[in-house]
């Protein structure tokens, strides 16, 4: 008897050892980062996932709130080959199951094979086989969860640092780590609900639209898409990841869903006008599929060819699938930031207008 049971929509059952117990279900993800255990566990766009770390030992330099993007914990569970008790209280404290001593390898092996896959989990003393394939059975497909902005998003207007730009952020379930990076370099960034009207921006009057990462299934953020149909041409527009996807979208591009997507620290893009080729961070399971006739792509997953970067430069939109800010991760393209508060500058709009 074990305490602890992942169900798998191929069919299997496996035994594992229980971390931190309840029941829980999600799409069965995976990330190869081998640090950032706090920053992807606060991560909101992993709302509605269970995220397996390939990295065996997951916990080995503690927990600390300052590493958190996130007020919470948002996978719906953890797997790992080894939990350390650290991380195992911290789970079992914020009521996320969690469970390890399985075979990751394995695991994200499969998961590689057939794809991301709908899973269930029971963790605790009763924990049965059948208990976790009845969670399976209730696991609703990513797409299905339309409300999900809903659940990660600030519920009201939320103002950090006091910089000359002022940045409208359309929460979708942003990291707090692209506030800061927007905050240190001299910007006002006023967070906002994922369904902001365009009304509520003409009263805020801000210098740049900035689209934030987020969970799910873009097409699921239709009121962010209408921000960006709006405010395309009149105001300089930026997103990263779920946001990418929602410019895409807006501007004629589609979306697709991903065999198994990106998660890890070292995802290669190419940059197609320097061809130098950085390492990223990536958590995504959809891409940009057409950029559409508005967009150009700029940047290039080396591995698979997706769509990394976008940009209009005449209509100042600029966009990132990977994830610039870090946290965890390699800071190669921080200047990206740098890049997007140069479409507001002042004095080059005045030379444009000349
Ligand atoms: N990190 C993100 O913004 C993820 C975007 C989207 N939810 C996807 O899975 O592709």
């Amino acid at each position: 008897m074990s305490d602890a049971y992942l169900a798998l929509e191929d069919g299997r059952v496996i035994e594992a050892r229980g971390r931190a117990p309840g029941r829980t279900r999600g799409e069965l993800v995976f990330t190869t980062a081998y640090t950032g255990y706090e920053e992807s566990l606060t991560d909101p766009s992993y709302e509605e996932q269970v995220l397996t770390f390939s990295y065996p030992l997951i916990g080995n330099y503690g927990v600390r709130t300052e590493r958190f993007e996130s007020d919470r914990v948002h996978p719906r569970a953890g797997i790992a080959h080894e939990f350390t008790d650290d991380v195992a209280e911290w789970l079992r404290g914020e009521g996320v199951p969690a469970i390890d001593h399985i075979d990751t390898r394995e695991l994200v092996t499969s998961i590689r094979e057939e794809g991301a896959m709908k899973c269930g989990i029971a963790v605790g003393d009763d924990a049965t086989p059948e208990a976790a394939k009845a969670e399976l059975s209730e696991c609703k497909g990513m797409s299905e969860h339309v409300d999900i902005g809903k659940r990660v998003t600030t519920v009201e207007h939320t103002t950090y640092g006091d910089g000359a730009v002022d940045v409208a952020l359309i929460d979708c379930g942003a990291k707090m780590s692209i506030v800061e990076s927007l905050v240190d370099r001299d910007a006002t960034v006023h967070v906002l609900p994922y369904d902001t009207t365009p009304g509520d921006i003409a009263d805020l009057d801000p210098d740049l639209l900035f689209i934030s990462n987020g969970p799910g299934d873009p097409a699921n953020f239709e009121a962010a898409e209408t921000l960006v149909e709006e405010y395309v041409g009149d105001l300089p527009i930026a997103g990263i990841c779920l946001g990418q996807q929602v410019v895409a979208r807006a501007l004629g591009g589609t979306t697709e869903k991903m065999m198994f997507g990106h998660r890890g620290v070292n995802q290669p893009v190419r940059d197609l006008d320097s061809g130098q080729v950085v390492m990223t961070t990536q958590n995504h399971g959809y891409t940009v599929g057409e950029p559409g006739d508005e967009l150009d792509v700029k940047q290039v997953n080396v591995n698979d060819g997706t769509a990394e970067g976008l940009a209009n430069e005449d209509l100042d939109v600029i966009t990132r699938q990977y994830h610039p800010e870090a946290h965890p991760g390699p800071h190669d393209s921080l200047g990206f930031f740098d890049d997007v508060l140069a479409m507001t500058a002042a004095d080059r709009n005045v030379v444009a207008d000349d």
